[in-house]
């Protein structure tokens, strides 16, 4: 369903600038969309026309397919749904203190005042800023600024969150937890719009993406189709992505399985060409294509430990049920990876589970999970990229376990089981500590599993 939309939208500032040239865009409710463009190309006078701050010369902008009204109760209206993180912080954040300053959207609102300071404390616990609530937001760093920023806009509970350049400024790590941020937000539902000049980071994470040029949408479209059109980067002043860079290379050399478009590394690693043909017996019931577990390797067979699990593709099946199998690896140690719901934590729990399962690599994602393994002295290996570095550990016979809490745990179990869809490829997975009524569907998976 469509969320927002521009018919002919154009724009000049007062002292005559272009900024929007007849844009026409539609974007779908729930989505991921990225905008991507030269510097100057109109992406912060789009997003301003969208909440309606700036009044287009011509056209009009739609929301839920109703046009945009300019009376101040409309407007009110308007912004409630549709909220804006600014590129710098600095333009945002105004009150005493990071309550206040995060106080300040619901208060607007009208809600009573215990309301107020019900949203507030939970959208500072959400966004790790619980303990500097009360100190002033121009002591914060940029990071952390930024995330006061994201939780103004959060504590309104808008249907779409637009953020002009959301990583300018933040280190890997402070970009990381934004990032993390964003995507639990978009796991509940929420259409999250951003702008950046990282082609990486829009060709990774976006559902959609249009490209910016001199005021006008150039193209758009899904990452995998805008990114691999030299010529509309080369006007957009952009480059390809780096995995798909890579992915070039190995194709041209060779290694690479065709037809595939890897958008980050868990894919590039799986479109690997396999270098290993094998003959298998193979049951009735296979078909050409099929994937297939191969069970245990041993010994000599195995590669990096005593034994190791290993799955194949079937090339060609002869009449008389041998057929000639491909090996998406040479072998692959049984790894796994629990998710552990920070939600209902107690680290006595925690660290009898790591011993037990005897747990390799532990990651956290999200800030909350972060902070609390920080207080209670739990190593962490990964906090930057979790999923998908759990993911290539597992690949690689580690027993990774990660700690996130609510809407994360969702998040990366869709995440793994959509890799383990697209690659055939299993990796044992489960919630460690489920929530009672999330035991019955938890156990549907482990038989899926296995
Ligand atoms: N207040 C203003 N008055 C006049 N011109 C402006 C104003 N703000 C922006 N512009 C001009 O409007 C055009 C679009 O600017 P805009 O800031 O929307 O681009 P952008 O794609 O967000 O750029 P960036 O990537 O650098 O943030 C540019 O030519 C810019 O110089």
């Amino acid at each position: 369903m469509v969320i927002l939309e521009t018919k002919d939208l154009s724009f000049s500032y007062p002292d005559g600038t272009v900024a929007l040239d007849n844009i026409n865009i539609r974007i779908e409710e729930g989505k991921k969309i990225a905008f991507v463009g030269r510097n100057g190309s109109g992406k912060s006078t789009l997003f301003l026309s969208m909440n309606g701050t700036h009044r287009p010369g011509k056209g009009e902008i739609l929301f839920h397919g109703k046009p945009l009204k300019y009376d101040s109760r409309s407007l009110r209206e308007v912004r409630k749904n549709v909220g804006i993180v600014f590129q710098n912080s600095d333009d945002q954040i105004f009150a005493p203190t990071i309550y206040q300053d995060v106080a300040f959207g619901p208060t607007n609102l009208d809600y009573p005042k215990e309301k107020v300071k019900q949203i507030v404390h939970k959208t500072l616990e959400y966004v790790g800023l619980m303990h500097l609530k009360d100190k002033p937001p121009h002591h914060l760093s940029g990071g952390q600024k930024k995330r006061v920023a994201i939780a103004g806009i959060v504590a309104m509970d808008p249907e779409i969150i637009i953020l002009d350049e959301p990583l300018a400024n933040l280190d890997p790590v402070g970009a990381d937890e934004v990032m993390d941020l964003l995507n639990e937000q978009s796991y509940f539902g929420k259409t999250i719009i951003i702008s950046t000049h990282d082609v990486n980071l829009a060709y990774s994470w976006a559902d959609y993406v249009f490209l910016m040029s001199e005021h006008k949408i150039i193209s758009e479209g899904t990452p995998e189709e805008i990114f691999v059109q030299p010529d509309k980067l080369k006007a957009a002043h952009l480059r390809r992505p780096a995995t798909l860079e890579i992915y070039e290379e190995i194709k041209m050399r060779g290694l690479a399985k065709t037809n595939c478009c890897p958008r980050d590394i868990p894919d590039l690693v799986h479109s690997l060409r396999s270098q290993h043909l094998l003959w298998v017996d193979v049951p009735p019931e296979v078909k050409e294509g099929d994937y297939i577990n191969l069970g245990i390797f041993y010994g000599e067979y195995a590669q990096n430990s005593a034994y190791e699990a290993a799955n194949c593709k079937v090339l060609h099946i002869h009449d008389d049920g041998l057929a000639i199998a491909e090996m998406d690896r040479k072998a692959f140690r049984a790894g796994s990876i629990g998710i552990y719901d920070t939600a209902k934590y107690s680290r006595e729990d925690l660290l009898s589970i790591i011993e037990r399962d005897g747990v390799e690599c532990v990651g956290a994602m999200g800030k909350k999970s972060k902070l609390i393994a920080e207080k209670d002295d739990i190593y962490l290996d990964v906090t930057a990229g979790v999923i998908d570095r759990s993911i290539l550990n597992a690949l690689a016979g580690q027993r990774c376990l990660i700690l996130t809490h609510d809407g994360m745990v969702h998040h990366a179990m869709d995440r793994i089981r959509a890799y383990m869809e697209k690659s055939g490829i299993n990796i044992p997975v489960s919630v460690i500590n489920p929530n009672p009524e999330e035991q019955s569907k938890q156990d549907v998976t482990k038989s899926m599993m296995t």
